[in-house]
């Protein structure tokens, strides 16, 4: 067991090694290859963050690429087996569980069914998202959609519509 570190500040803490996330961002394009909905998932009962709205995705095992861990966390959580993966962008999230680096890719084609394998909800989105709340690391991808899209105003919002 390794000593507990003194510190005065939160400052001094030493950097956590960030934890490798694989998130996938299945976008419909139309003919002429313009962008459309995208998938959120929400998060599953007994994981932190329980409940809010998320790209679907997990981490890496040991071992495993971003795409190959894509690949598997896809079948495992919502049944589908995706095409050809385009990495992104990358961000890395401080959250008091774990820091985490969220390597975005989108993903254009799959094939199956839909499938809930974690009793999550899903729903197909564009902006601003419906759904609520978002996952805090989700909100970024929302503001590159917006730049891309030339999308002004709000991304989301902060509670369920109601
Ligand atoms: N899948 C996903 N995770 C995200 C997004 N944004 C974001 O901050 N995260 C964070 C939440 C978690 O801390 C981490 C993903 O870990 P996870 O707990 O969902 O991964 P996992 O499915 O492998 O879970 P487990 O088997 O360890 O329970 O990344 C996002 O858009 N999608």
């Amino acid at each position: 067991m390794s000593e507990p570190i003194a510190v005065d500040g939160a400052e001094s803490l030493p950097e956590r090694v960030p934890v490798e996330v694989a998130v996938g961002v299945l976008v419909e394009r139309d003919a002429d290859g313009r962008e459309g909905r995208f998938l959120l998932t929400s998060r599953p009962a007994g994981k932190v963050y329980a409940g809010f709205w998320e790209f679907p995705g997990g981490k890496l095992e040991a071992g495993e690429t971003v795409e190959q861990a894509l690949r598997r966390e896809l079948i495992e959580e919502i049944g589908i087996t995706i095409g050809a993966v385009h990495p992104w962008r990358e961000l890395v999230m401080d959250y008091p569980h774990a820091r985490v680096r969220l390597n975005f890719c989108k993903v254009f084609d799959w094939t199956g069914e839909f499938e809930m394998r974690e009793a999550q909800a899903m729903a197909w989105q564009t902006l601003p998202v419906e759904v609520a709340p978002v996952l805090p690391g989700t909100i970024p991808v929302l503001r590159w959609f917006a730049e891309e899209r030339g999308h002004a105003g709000p991304t989301h919002r902060e509670t369920p519509a109601g």
